[in-house]
């Protein structure tokens, strides 16, 4: 009997089918990736197929150039302080409106289109996200929130009864306010409660380059402070050191990779290639 080459092709995903299946990964997908329906379209196949596989997939989603876009339609200036957006009353209207509306429900319905049973949620929802005021002490970011607690009970119900869960970085307090929080923090603070075995951030850049541009395949968490401002600048600081701390706080694997490129997740999953750069101990 012959064997195909489709059929020898699947069978090679079989080890890591059986290796994952019934874990949890903590999905980062960050703004810079969803820049064309294409691109949306795949990466929602790609979280489907998971899912069908046995893989238990929870989505935290960015969105900061779709705020961005708005605030500039609105004539509202926006700046950063190390890759943090500074958030005044008027800017947390538009974030709340664009994450946890408009990006959020776009999420959830092309993850449904392709069969998969995503529910949209913000970190207020069922406490996921209780949230402070994040203090520095050289600049006021205003209304940007550190995580101060995980609820991950909804999660991991909905993750268990088969549903996706798709989570917008919104936090809250006590007193009511809302908190503009950077979703690769959340990624990994939801990571650490519920020892996510991998923690993937899907960004616009193979992984983090060196000053020649270069692919850094693998970074030891001894090695990220002294990169600071030197090798990495804007958003690539709290992405690499929300990894640190969830590696440090015993998520298993950390990776980053480009999700401008097709299927990008699923060769970083299934194959033994090992694109993108590894965050380890
Ligand atoms: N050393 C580095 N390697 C790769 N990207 C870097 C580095 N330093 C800064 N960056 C920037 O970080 C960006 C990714 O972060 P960000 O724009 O916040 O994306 P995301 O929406 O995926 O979180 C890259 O597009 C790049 O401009
Ligand atoms: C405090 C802070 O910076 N919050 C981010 C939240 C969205 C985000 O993190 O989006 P990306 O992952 O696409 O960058 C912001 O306002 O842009």
């Amino acid at each position: 009997m012959h064997t195909t080459e489709k059929g020898n092709y699947l069978i090679e995903f079989l080890p890591y089918i059986k290796e994952f299946a019934g874990n949890t990964f903590v999905i980062k997908y960050g703004g810079s990736a969803m820049v064309n329906d294409e691109l949306k379209m795949a990466f929602s196949k790609d979280i489907a197929l998971l899912k069908f596989v046995g893989i238990n997939p929870i989505i935290v989603h960015g969105g900061g150039n779709e705020i961005g876009d708005t605030l500039k339609k609105l004539d509202i200036t926006t700046k950063f302080h190390k890759g943090l957006r500074i958030t005044d009353e008027k800017t947390m209207e538009v974030v709340v409106m664009v994450l946890a509306g408009k990006v959020n429900k776009e999420i959830v319905l092309n993850i449904n289109r392709f069969g998969g049973k995503a529910v949209g949620l913000s970190g207020v929802d069922a406490n996921i996200i209780k949230a402070k005021k994040l203090l520095l002490e050289d600049v006021d970011l205003g209304l940007v929130g550190d995580v101060e607690e995980v609820n991950p009970d909804i999660l991991m119900n909905l993750s268990k009864s088969g549903y996706i869960p798709v989570v917008s970085p919104i936090g809250f307090d006590d007193r009511g306010s809302r908190y503009n929080i950077n979703a690769d923090t959340v990624a990994s603070s939801i990571a650490q409660v519920i020892q996510a075995e991998k923690l993937i951030y899907i960004s616009d850049v193979d992984g983090v380059l060196d000053n020649n541009g270069k692919l850094i395949s693998e970074i030891k968490i001894k090695d990220i402070d002294k990169m600071i401002d030197s090798v990495l600048t804007g958003g690539m600081i709290p992405k690499v050191l929300s990894a640190k701390e969830a590696i440090e706080n015993g998520v298993k694997k950390v990776h980053i990779i480009n999700g401008k490129k097709h299927h990008a997740l699923l060769e970083e999953i299934f194959t033994d290639a090992g694109i993108g750069t590894q965050i380890v101990r």
